[in-house]
């Protein structure tokens, strides 16, 4: 047994270890060559999970176009990028440009402007979102188009807008930012779970409609962040919901979460779940075993109703 050992599997499993090392580096240094210098686009920079995608990505070298509805905060924004500490790549200062998402007349004009920052986009990540809180029967009609405006008909129209000049240099790399959500409904989000199950399907579609350019589609759906997306939600009425809750607050911490985004797109992933086990295996029930999950999310629905009225 030592002879086999000392002779054939030891040299084996360094062999093994060795490849997978290699490999991995190999696919470091592409993912970085891929983000250097790249022309990257983010919506919802000023708050959140985007303002921390835009810090990886402006020091992973990346030209960034920084988007949002607050200009300030932008502004803001790129002076905190330049004033950062030194890295490794040259960076570069940002540009911004500020348009509401759910205004189907600002994005044709947002467009134009970021198209004009380099002359063209690499890297589009739709990020920008808003969450919502409320049963669907006290539900007004627009609170519903609100957040399908903010979360999927304006990253959709963006898409759109930004797509015939990828096309044409058949290069280019979508992102949609969107939730454990988007693969299953729990009670009492309904609005936003539409917003992400549409924005799964329809960058799902995408993915197959430009791989003929050689256009990548990357869909990524987060658990639970620390951010304010609780907070910015909308609720049954239209107010907002200004609530930090609980699950949120134990969300994983943005910082973590961008780095996962920046591996997800550098590495070109085209579906990517970041979230613990129980989301994850949630999928898993609603797929196999449906009336389960049903029954489950029923009860989940009762409990919330009753402790609201306690
Ligand atoms: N936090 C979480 O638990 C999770 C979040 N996500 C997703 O991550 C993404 C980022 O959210 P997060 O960072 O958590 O939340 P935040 O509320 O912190 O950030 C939301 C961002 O979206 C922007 N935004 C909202 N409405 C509009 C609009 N009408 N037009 C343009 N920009 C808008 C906001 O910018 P401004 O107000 O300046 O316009 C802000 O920068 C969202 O798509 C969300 O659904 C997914 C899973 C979990
Ligand atoms: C085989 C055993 C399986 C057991 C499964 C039990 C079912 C457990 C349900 C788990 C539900 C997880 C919901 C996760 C929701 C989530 O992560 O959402 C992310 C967001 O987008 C958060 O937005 P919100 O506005 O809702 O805070």
């Amino acid at each position: 047994m030592d002879f086999i050992t000392s002779t054939a599997i030891l040299p084996l499993l360094f062999g093994c270890v060795g490849i997978f090392s290699l490999f991995k580096l190999l696919q470091r240094m592409r993912m970085k060559a891929y983000l250097r210098n790249a022309v990257v686009v983010i919506t919802g920079a000023t708050s959140g999970l985007g303002r921390e995608c835009a810090k990886v990505f402006y020091t992973a070298g990346a030209r960034l176009v920084l988007c949002g509805r607050n200009r300030e905060a932008l502004e803001e924004l790129t002076k905190e990028l330049a004033a950062s500490l030194a890295t490794k790549v040259q960076t570069h200062k940002p540009y911004t440009v500020a348009f509401d998402l759910a205004d189907p007349g600002a994005i044709v004009a947002a467009t134009a402007e970021i198209l004009q920052c380099f002359g063209y986009v690499d890297v589009l990540i739709n990020n920008a979102g808003i969450s919502y809180r409320g049963a669907i029967v006290d539900t007004t009609p627009d609170v519903d188009k609100k957040v399908m405006e903010t979360n999927y008909f304006g990253p959709v129209a963006l898409t759109k807008a930004l797509l015939p000049s990828m096309i044409k240099r058949r290069q280019g790399h979508i992102v949609a930012i969107s939730s454990i959500q988007g693969k299953i409904s729990i009670p009492f989000r309904s609005a936003y779970a539409a917003s992400k199950h549409a924005t799964q399907a329809f960058f799902d579609c995408l993915r197959a409609e430009m791989e003929q350019y050689e256009i990548e589609v990357t869909v990524i759906s987060p658990g639970y962040i620390h951010t304010n997306l609780s907070v910015n939600a909308v609720t049954a009425d239209g107010s907002k919901y200004g609530v930090m809750d609980k699950t949120t607050a134990q969300g994983r911490s943005p910082v973590e979460v961008a780095r996962d985004v920046l591996a997800a797109v550098g590495k070109k992933k085209k579906d990517v779940i970041l979230a613990d086990l129980l989301p994850s295996l949630a999928i898993y029930l609603r797929t196999l075993a449906p009336g389960l999950f049903f029954s489950l999310m029923a009860s989940r629905a009762r409990k919330e109703r009753k402790s609201k009225n306690s």
